[in-house]
């Protein structure tokens, strides 16, 4: 049984370490206690930068086959407990267990796409005597690891997220120091011990478990510490890149997420993937389908259908294998879903379905008609409510869609290869997806988004472009 390890303690420089305050782990579904784990003081994370230095040189000098052999080894210990990780996931976290196992193979899936891109890490020869100058040189550049990397990761998808981090950098001969969300840092955890029972030498790993301002300061303005890679929300990520100085920053952060469908639409397959984007994780997922745009003469068939499966949805225990969708993390967020769903519905929204609050559970909830100057429809939700509006055409949707300060991913359902280009050239968003919803991702494409949804590209391949540097090398023949 993978438990997250030798109880209760962080995973420090390669060390397993008890710490002298506690934070608990809360299940959020009834409150019940899952487990406790270090609350790490600002000396420990300065420790762990000291430890990553010399954990930065050891990683550098690993082959590239160790590299590959060791993030190998950690996807397959992964595998032969997906149970025992999914049940971390569901418990600590809102997901309900298939949504946790899914989880559990991307992250396999990561780690393994990390240990084939780091045998593709190359440079190019590059033609000096294309200039004058350069003629009689020869050159080319490699690429090296940035050294340390402060990897700070979000609680909704609490281990492929801190996969997508963990996987590239070890793959690119990175030391990489992980501060998991505060609320879900268990499935951290166990991705260390993945990695500690592959056999990765010390220093290079380490997970180190609180809250993150208090620590999370001494990471980012840390001068080693030489990119910091952030997935989480806007307002935190703004605090960082205002602190991080003269180092590289990642930032993956939230969204409003778009899906158009016109008339000439697959009614059936938009209603389904919608309902899916729009409720996976309780709406926690960045990618979450927040505003739908259908064309007007099939705006009320598609809202009908769109309700009448919203309102099969099972909501209940995350550890039945019959529970469609569990809890928001905490209580205090489900309340804050709905005062924006109240705010909404003061300015004259109508309620579709749901609106309704059990503790930390939110009815999976349907709105029309919300004005756009209200939160639900500017911001990002991260909770289970989709706003429908219906559309003249697919210029309106367009220049409806775009007018919020996210874009991540948009969704646009039609048979008209015209349309698809449109949307594909004009919606100011990271990724557009064709007869799917906003939240489609496969953990090898590039991932990111544009405004305010971040900066920079994740996704294995890219986040180990962002995680080195390109050194050029001249000989001046004889
Ligand atoms: N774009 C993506 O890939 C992606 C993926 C998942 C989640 N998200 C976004 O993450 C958000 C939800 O996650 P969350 O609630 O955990 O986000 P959050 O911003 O509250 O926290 C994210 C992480 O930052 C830490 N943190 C908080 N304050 C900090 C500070 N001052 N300095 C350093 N670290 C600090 C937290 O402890 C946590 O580990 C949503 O906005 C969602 O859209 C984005
Ligand atoms: O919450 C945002 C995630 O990055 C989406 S996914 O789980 O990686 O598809």
């Amino acid at each position: 049984m993978a438990t997250h390890v030798e109880g209760r303690k962080m995973f420090l420089a390669g060390e397993w370490v008890d710490g002298k305050q506690w934070i608990d782990v809360i299940d959020p579904q009834d409150g019940s206690l899952v487990d406790r784990v270090p609350a790490a003081a600002k000396e420990d994370m300065e420790v762990c930068i000291a430890e990553a230095k010399a954990g930065a040189k050891i990683a550098a000098r690993m082959t590239v086959v160790e590299r590959m052999q060791i993030i190998g080894k950690a996807a397959d210990y992964i595998e032969s407990n997906t149970e025992d990780y999914a049940r971390t996931i569901a418990k600590e976290s809102s997901k309900t267990i298939r949504e946790a196992r899914k989880e559990v193979g991307r992250a396999v899936e990561t780690l393994r796409l990390s240990a084939e891109e780091a045998r593709r890490i190359t440079g190019e020869t590059i033609p000096f005597d294309q200039s004058p100058g350069g003629v009689g040189k020869v050159g080319y550049y490699r690429r090296f690891p940035l050294g340390i990397i402060g990897a700070i990761t979000p609680f909704n998808d609490p281990l492929n997220l801190v996969a997508h981090k963990v996987g590239p950098a070890i793959a690119s001969g990175n030391a990489i120091i992980v501060k998991p969300a505060t609320v879900t840092p268990l499935s951290a955890l166990l991705l260390a011990q993945a990695f500690s029972h592959a056999g990765l030498p010390e220093k290079i790993l380490s997970v180190i478990t609180g809250r993150g301002g208090e620590i999370g300061d001494v990471l980012v303005e840390h001068p080693a510490v030489r990119m910091i890679s952030f997935t989480g929300g806007v307002e935190t990520g703004l605090e960082i890149t205002k602190k991080a100085g003269l180092k590289k920053v990642g930032m993956e952060l939230g969204s409003n997420s778009p899906v158009i469908v016109l008339q000439d639409a697959d009614m059936e397959d938009a209603v389904a993937s919608s309902v899916s984007g729009a409720f996976w994780a309780a709406g926690q997922n960045c990618l979450g389908v927040q505003r739908i745009y259908i064309e007007d003469p099939v705006f009320d068939l598609f809202k009908e259908q769109f309700v009448e499966q919203t309102e099969r949805y099972i909501v209940g225990d995350k550890q039945s294998e019959m529970t469609d969708m569990g809890p928001l993390i905490t209580e205090k967020e489900a309340q804050r879903v709905g005062r924006l769903v109240e705010e909404a519905l003061d300015k004259g929204a109508m309620l579709e379905t749901g609106g309704e609050r059990d503790g930390a559970f939110y009815s999976p909830t349907v709105l029309t008609d919300v004005p756009e100057d209200c939160t639900l429809a500017a911001e990002e939700i991260f909770g289970p409510v989709v706003l429908l509006y219906s559309v003249k055409n697919l210029d309106e949707a367009i220049e409806r869609a775009n007018a919020v300060e996210y874009g991540l991913q948009a969704g646009i359902f039609t048979k008209n290869l015209d349309h698809a280009h449109r949307a594909i050239e004009e919606l100011e968003v990271g990724g557009v997806m064709i007869n799917d919803s906003s939240d489609f991702r496969i953990d090898a494409m590039p991932f990111g988004g544009v405004k305010q949804s971040g900066l920079g590209r994740e996704g294995v391949k890219y986040a180990i472009q962002e995680m080195t540097d390109t050194k050029v090398i001249c000989f001046k023949l004889g």
